[in-house]
């Protein structure tokens, strides 16, 4: 058994576990708990881990399981929570931040993070999914916050068996952290310097927390210090099962930290805990239980008391009370007593018509008063100052309620366009295929292999990721051309294209094998229906056989049926592996699917900064220094070329964003500046302050493709 598989298991049997990577900045955390971005093989714990417990809860028939998963974000000590629906419409900082609540038993409750119940592997990968799709959207270029933010993935898990009260709860937290290196190391100020002292401060706080917990009279533990200590109170030390994996870089330069992560790696070698078993009651079994013991109380006190207590008095005793009541109330001596025994329906019910009696008194005082006032008015009749006076009241009242009924038509006119519009865009979903991806991709539509109603949720899930990616991104529906031209350039050299084109071909090559296999699943089964239907025609014939010829059934085995049962067996024996086969291989589909889709998030995002940026530039030089220069935003200084690798690179992909396409069709610094040159030379350019921009950023997109294409095409006349 894996060290995964054992840690999962405790967790299945009621134990909280966490499994936390720590490490320096590009060392691996995010790639060992989430998983590579490339290919299949490469998935992280995370995935792992959902597969092996949603297989164990498949086989564990005895007992009914629950499944929720929250997935945390701590950046600069905010939390956000990853799978808020509202990631669609803000941004992170817009977002309401999670906090923490204690409640008096020092349990700790995490307000405005949401649970969400994934009832298959399936779903629960979605989650994932759609959170890191979420934490990728939410950075910027200048604020990578995979590195400096802390993740926390929670599997919580509940179980029972049934017809039982108790419960079990377990929490299994996957946690990749900030990048550990010092502050002084990375040698960063501003917005930087900020995060990286967040960072050290709350891996700071884990570190002291660990050390606690390691010191065995320690009585206070530093949980409070920082937000990530706080959330994982109950999942470090104590009840807990813990797992850290230190991650490290081989390289040379990096041997100081390396030292530091084996060093505090030591420190949480040398926790001991004493996890147990997270158990509660379940208040519905708890209230049958008590109903029950309610009876036998009752019985117990009809044994003392020589009466049998029915549920309800009868009519005589409720009429003796009532009496009893009255002439307790008219009696005058201040000593006297409403005697009724022991018996709390009767003092209930003695009550109950005290009450009537007070209220009647009540009504009837309040109706004597208001038929005095009718008398009152009958007598003196309405003044015609009053009169208009009430008139125009009620003028207003009618003004008023004029008013708010168009105010709620217009609401209710405003839900009914949402709904056209949301209707809409799932429709524009559909044709989606139309995004800057052509159509007829082999990962475009999904595979048929799942159910119908889950494909439909799949659909709807992508439909959403990409509305959201677009509103993010700021990226329409409809690109114009000039930019879908644009974005084809940017695709076609960007470094990840070679990963997707993989993919592309392995998704392709898996989903033959799978409708293949489908197909040669249907056949077996088949087969092994045609095989079971000659079985039964053989009993019959053998039936028949022994009623025409009288002759009693035999009881030895029929060759023929015994060969056509082994055929079954072989039959059906194939049909199982096949079946397996076919299960992993819509894993590994939906894999796939899922990061060719992180794939494609991340391209549109890209280029789409590129192209915000370059938008910029164009609006900052132009008109007046176009008027002089006009081909100045496209043929960039190498410092400008710097720049912008430097704004969009990030630790992980340094080389890919290197060699970012720029604008024009890639060429050297040296030959842009030479080519430059010489197009100022010898092309009579048209100044660009005759091409302004107008600020409507489609009209923009436009304008700046033309002049792109025109560019393109002046410069391939140069270098012809
Ligand atoms: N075991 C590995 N095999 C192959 N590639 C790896 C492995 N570990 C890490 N990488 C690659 O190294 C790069 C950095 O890894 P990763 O992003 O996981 O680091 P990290 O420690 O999470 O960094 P950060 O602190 O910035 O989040 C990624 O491109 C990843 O694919």
């Amino acid at each position: 058994m894996s060290h995964i598989e054992a840690f999962t298991f405790s967790v299945l049997a009621g134990y909280n576990g966490t499994i936390f990577a720590y490490g320096q900045t590009g060392s691996g955390k995010t790639f060992t708990i989430t998983g590579g971005a490339e290919r299949y093989s490469d998935r992280g714990i995370i995935p792992r881990t959902l597969s092996y417990i949603f297989e164990q809860l498949q086989k564990d028939s005895g007992k009914i399981y629950t499944t929720h998963i929250s997935y945390l974000e701590i950046y600069n000590e905010c939390g956000y929570d990853l799978l808020d629906p509202r990631h669609e419409a803000s941004t992170l900082e817009d977002l309401p931040k999670v906090t923490i609540l204690e409640d008096p038993d020092q349990n700790i409750h995490l307000k405005n993070l949401s649970l969400h119940q994934a009832t298959t592997e399936e779903e629960a990968l979605n989650l994932l999914f759609l959170g890191d799709t979420n934490r990728m959207i939410a950075e910027t270029p200048m604020n990578q916050a995979s590195t400096r933010s802390h993740c926390i993935f929670t599997i919580h898990l509940s179980s029972k068996e049934p017809g039982s009260a108790t419960v079990r709860h377990a929490k299994l937290h996957l946690v990749d952290l900030a990048g550990s290196e010092r502050v002084a190391k990375t040698g960063v100020g501003g917005q930087l310097l900020t995060e990286a002292k967040y960072i050290n401060l709350s891996l700071h706080y884990l570190e002291q927390v660990i050390i606690a917990l390691s010191e065995k009279h320690r009585s206070h533990i530093p949980y409070r210090n920082s937000m990530m200590t706080s959330v994982l109170r109950d999942s470090l030390g104590g009840n807990c099962m813990t797992t850290m994996i230190a991650t490290l870089s081989l390289e040379k330069r990096n041997i100081d930290e390396s030292i530091s992560t084996c060093r505090f790696a030591q420190r949480v070698a040398l926790i001991k805990n004493e996890a147990v078993l997270n158990e509660e009651v379940d208040p519905r079994l708890m209230i049958i239980r008590l109903q029950k013991e309610i009876q036998e109380l009752k019985d117990e006190l009809a044994l003392v008391t020589g009466e049998q207590r029915t549920e309800a008095l009868t009519e005589a005793e409720l009429l003796q009370l009532e009496k009893l009541t009255t002439s307790f109330l008219e009696d005058q001596d201040p000593e006297s007593r409403l005697e009724v025994g022991t018996d709390m329906r009767k003092i209930h019910h003695c009550f109950h018509h005290l009450k009537k009696l007070l209220n009647d008194k009540k009504i009837h005082g309040k109706s004597t008063v208001s038929s005095e006032i009718k008398e009152q008015d009958c007598q003196e009749p309405l003044k015609e100052e009053e009169y208009k006076k009430l008139r125009d009241l009620l003028q207003q009242r009618d003004n008023e309620i004029n008013i708010l009924v168009n105010m709620l038509k217009k609401e209710k006119k405003k839900a009914q366009d949402a709904l056209h519009l949301s209707s809409m865009n799932r429709n524009e979903f559909r044709h989606s295929q139309s995004s800057p991806f052509p159509a007829g991709n082999p990962e475009g539509p999904r595979m048929s292999l799942s159910s119908a109603p889950t494909q439909a949720q799949d659909v709807s899930a992508l439909g959403c990721r990409s509305s959201l990616l677009h509103r993010k991104t700021g990226m329409r529906e409809e690109m114009s051309l000039g930019r879908q031209e644009a974005f084809e350039i940017f695709k076609r050299d960007h470094a990840d294209i070679v990963t997707i084109e993989d993919n592309k071909q392995t998704l392709k090559q898996r989903f033959y094998e799978a409708k293949a296999l489908g197909e040669s699943i249907n056949e077996a089964r088949s087969k092994i229906g045609r095989l079971k239907e000659e079985i039964t025609q053989r009993h019959m014939q053998q039936v028949a056989l022994g009623i025409s010829e009288n002759i009693a059934a035999s009881s030895k085995p029929d060759p023929v049926e015994e060969k056509l049962r082994s055929q079954v067996e072989e039959e059906k024996r194939r049909y199982k592996a096949m079946f397996t086969r076919l299960k992993a291989l819509k894993v590994e589909i939906e894999h796939l699917q899922f990061l060719m889709e992180k794939a494609k998030v991340k391209l549109q995002k890209e280029f789409e900064a590129w192209w915000a940026e370059e938008a910029t530039s164009l609006q900052v030089n132009s008109p007046a220094v176009n008027a002089l220069n006009p081909m100045k935003p496209f043929l960039q200084t190498p410092e400008a070329q710097h720049e912008r690798a430097q704004c969009l690179s990030d630790k992980s992909d340094v080389s890919a964003r290197k060699i970012l396409p720029s604008p024009c069709p890639v060429l050297h610094s040296q030959q842009q500046s030479r080519t430059g040159a010489f197009l100022e030379d010898s092309i009579p350019a048209r100044p660009m302050s005759s091409i302004p921009l107008t600020g409507d950023s489609q009209t923009d997109s436009d304008i700046l493709a033309f002049i792109k294409a025109r560019q393109s095409i002046l410069e391939k006349k140069c270098l012809q």
